[in-house]
């Protein structure tokens, strides 16, 4: 009692000039004591990394606000080694066995603090956001006839014909231009990305959103990247706990700037498109017709989990329906854009990828599975552009559960959140031999150029652009399906090259370090990988 009654004197008799000071001494000291324990007593004292990220989050925060983490990442294992801390209670390895590990059914994991942001706005966790193992399991199970062989099947008509709509559109040559010139200059960045929303928006509402047709829904994409950058900093902010009861509120579109903003606005533009899919499935019911249109929602709105019996929320769509936009468009856009840079960079892969699928093909309308799943070149053309440019470039976190994990022959303990940054294992040269070099051989065995089975198992073991185990990419299948309809579509039909006397989209000597490599196609990391360019030309051949 006397002791608090000096203190209480003690602070009674200070000026408020001398509490600001003393609170802010006392404040300095804190980070400073965190500081020393951090980089000494802390468990993962031992592990090299950037002094500033192994004592404090910020570092990262910036690197997620910048779009460069992946680059990061990288330099830090360059440097570091295969482990590297990355945050104080956070570690990153870029190993195949931490990967299989760490992404194993039965690693002691759950996803990261960082998730429960990520489709915080609308209003229940999406299956990405479910952290906890056996309630993510129940929601995939849930979640799956959407995904399934069956599914997959009604699903390739509604690609194809999306693809169909890109190459027309994309290949439109100005009025007075006769049949067999060549086009004007068109971002293949651009067409990509429409093509991206416009497949994942037919198949998941049932109405398109017809970007590739028209200009009406183009602002879709910069929305969207707005908003993924706010969400992938937010979510690391050390008070992000604080931040997430305001996330989804109105408040939201006045604190946190533009992005916070965007990000509001893209919840609502999903949850506007599924209450009108919702409208017309509740019709069909009513007028008791079976629907012809068996897209993604006809599955979700009509599923329910075979043990529980249990059906989606509302809510639960909703999430789902912001996720599935965002995590199929962008990644789907990635691939045939980045495809399309290096075909361009290599002229003679590019020459053997389309005689591979005009020799396949004698028309357009035959471009489909299984023959298009058959085509090896176009497979290997595809997985070699996911490792150099995989959507999710950088550490997806996972935190380590009670009674910790070997990683590696580590022990890590209960807490830590671990990870495995793709952009770098992708780069491994000891896996992928001249890492940078845009080699689609390296995924086909054959003795005869020096690829054996072991060269192709070992590149697979390391490779996992969709991630692996039971949180990996649901939409994989789908994925590929329509990759490869937009790609064989452009290439069956158009010759295709740079437009100017440079390949756009690559890296420049004037660009921060880690970006000058010309022959890189270049992606600002905000969750997906962003990106520009390349500028094409086309010239129909038909
Ligand atoms: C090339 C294209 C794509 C790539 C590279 C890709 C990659 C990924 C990755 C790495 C994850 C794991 C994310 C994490 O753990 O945080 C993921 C999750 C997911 N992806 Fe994809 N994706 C692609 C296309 C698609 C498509 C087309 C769809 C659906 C139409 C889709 C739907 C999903 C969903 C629903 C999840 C969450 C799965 C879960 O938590 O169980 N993705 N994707």
């Amino acid at each position: 009692m006397e002791v608090l009654n000096a203190i209480r004197i003690g602070i009674s008799s200070l000026r408020y000039y001398q509490l600001i000071a003393y609170v802010a001494i006392l404040v300095i000291l804190y980070y400073v004591i965190n500081a020393v324990y951090r980089v000494t007593l802390h468990p993962l004292a031992k592990y090299p990394g950037p002094f500033l990220q192994r004592i404090s989050d910020w570092p990262l925060v910036f690197h997620c606000y910048g779009g460069n983490r992946h680059i990061i990442e990288y330099q830090n294992h360059q440097k570091y080694g295969k482990i590297v801390r990355y945050g104080p209670n956070s570690l990153s390895f870029s190993t195949a066995t931490s990967m299989q590990t760490i992404h194993h059914a039965k690693a002691n994991i759950k996803k990261g603090e960082w998730y429960k942001t990520l489709d915080i706005s609308a209003g229940a966790p999406s299956i990405q956001m479910m952290i906890d193992k056996s309630e993510h399991a129940i929601r995939r199970r849930t979640i799956s006839p959407a995904f399934s062989e069956r599914a997959l099947r009604d699903a390739e008509g509604l690609i194809a014909i999306n693809a169909r709509k890109l190459a027309d559109a994309i290949g439109t040559l100005p009025n007075g231009a006769n049949q067999g010139d060549w086009t004007q200059p068109k971002n293949m960045n651009d067409w990509a990305t429409y093509f991206g929303f416009d497949f994942v928006s037919d198949l998941g509402y049932g109405r398109c959103f017809g970007m590739v047709e028209d200009r009406d829904n183009r602002w879709i994409p910069g929305v969207l990247k707005s908003a993924s950058r706010f969400l992938y900093y937010v979510g690391y902010l050390p008070f992000a706990p604080i931040l997430r009861p305001l996330m989804g509120t109105s408040i939201q579109d006045y604190v946190g700037g533009q992005s916070a903003a965007d990000s509001l606005k893209y919840t609502r533009l999903a949850n506007g498109r599924l209450a009108e899919r919702m409208e017309l499935e509740r019709q069909l019911k009513d007028s008791g017709k079976e629907t012809t249109r068996k897209d993604t929602f006809h599955y979700l709105l009509n599923t329910k989990d075979p043990v529980t019996g249990r059906r989606f929320t509302t809510e639960e769509l909703q999430a789902d329906s912001s996720l599935i936009i965002a995590a199929g468009s962008d990644g789907v856009g990635l691939a045939v854009s980045s495809t399309i840079f290096y075909l361009l960079r290599y002229p003679t892969t590019l020459s053997k990828l389309t005689d591979e699928i005009r020799s396949a093909f004698a028309d357009v309308s035959e471009i489909r599975h299984p023959k298009l799943g058959s085509l090896s070149y176009l497979t290997a053309c595809v997985d070699e552009s996911m490792r150099l440019c995989p959507a999710k470039p950088s550490t997806l976190p996972r935190e380590v559960l009670s009674g910790g994990m070997i990683i590696d022959g580590h022990h890590i303990p209960q807490g830590i959140s671990v990870g495995t940054p793709t952009y770098v294992l992708h780069r491994d040269e000891d896996i992928y031999p001249e890492p940078w070099e845009y080699r689609p051989e390296r995924w086909i065995v054959d003795e005869k150029s020096g690829v054996s089975s072991e060269n192709v198992a070992a590149a697979r073991s390391a490779y996992c652009p969709f991630l692996i185990g039971p949180m990996n990419c649901i939409g994989k299948n789908m994925a590929y399906i329509a990759v490869k309809q937009a790609l064989a579509h452009l290439l069956f039909r158009y010759d295709i090259r740079q437009a100017g006397a440079e390949l756009t989209g690559g890296g420049r000597p004037d660009l921060e370090k880690g970006r000058q490599r010309e022959d890189e196609y270049q992606m600002t990391d905000y969750i997906i990988g962003f990106r520009d360019g390349p500028m094409i030309e086309l010239r129909s051949r038909l």
